[in-house]
């Protein structure tokens, strides 16, 4: 299948909201394909009371809820799987009105580190879009047990962003996560 330009996509689907005041807390979106966890994340991310709403003119549900990094708090949203930025599904579509219609201050793009290879293209298409994108790789407990080895700094040299790995179920490396988040957005 051929992809096309997500920027240029955008455009001609005419959502972007030019000039939107930011309102509120400074946002952070969590993406990804359906089951990598990040719900879970979200649930570790989030200490408050969280909201769980259709999208605007959608049945597609996203969660809301605050979440404390550093000094801030911040509003964390939780979004329906995605596999790319083509946009097939309701789903698929809703996920990439919010991460350009809200402005997040860092997305997080979370994957299952086994599968690694095959999502690593939703990954270019967030960079591509000039998204502050931060890259989770999640589940690493099986990809350990897989006896996987990522080489994170060289992969965080490569796509030239942040590369954090973590295994939400167990709440391992989320304080990690949230330092580097704090770290990204105080040097922006
Ligand atoms: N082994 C392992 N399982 C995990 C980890 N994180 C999440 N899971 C499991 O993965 C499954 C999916 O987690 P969810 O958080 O619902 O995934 P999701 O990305 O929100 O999925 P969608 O909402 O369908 O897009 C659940 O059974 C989790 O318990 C992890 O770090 N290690
Ligand atoms: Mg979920």
């Amino acid at each position: 299948m051929k992809c096309c330009n997500p920027t240029e996509t955008l455009k001609n689907e005419n959502i972007v909201v030019e000039g939107e005041a930011k309102e509120g807390l400074e946002k952070i979106v969590l993406v990804g394909t359906p089951n990598v966890g990040k719900s879970v994340l979200f649930n570790r991310l989030t200490r408050s009371y969280v909201t769980v709403s259709n999208y605007p003119g959608t049945t597609v549900e996203v969660s809301r809820g605050k979440g404390v990094l550093g000094d801030r708090e911040y509003e964390i949203v939780d979004t329906p799987g995605m596999y790319s930025f083509m946009c097939i599904t309701e789903e698929e579509k809703v996920t990439k009105r919010l991460l350009f219609n809200e402005k997040p201050e860092v997305v997080l793009h979370v994957i299952d580190a086994k599968n690694l290879e095959r999502m690593l293209p939703l990954t270019f298409q967030l960079i591509e879009s000039g998204l502050p994108v931060i890259l989770v790789l999640n589940i690493m407990d099986e990809a350990k047990r897989l006896g996987l080895k990522i080489d994170i700094e060289k992969l965080e040299e490569q796509l030239g962003i942040p590369v954090v790995s973590t295994t939400a179920a167990l709440n391992k490396g989320v304080d990690i996560l949230r330092e580097r988040i704090d770290k990204y957005v105080n040097a922006a």
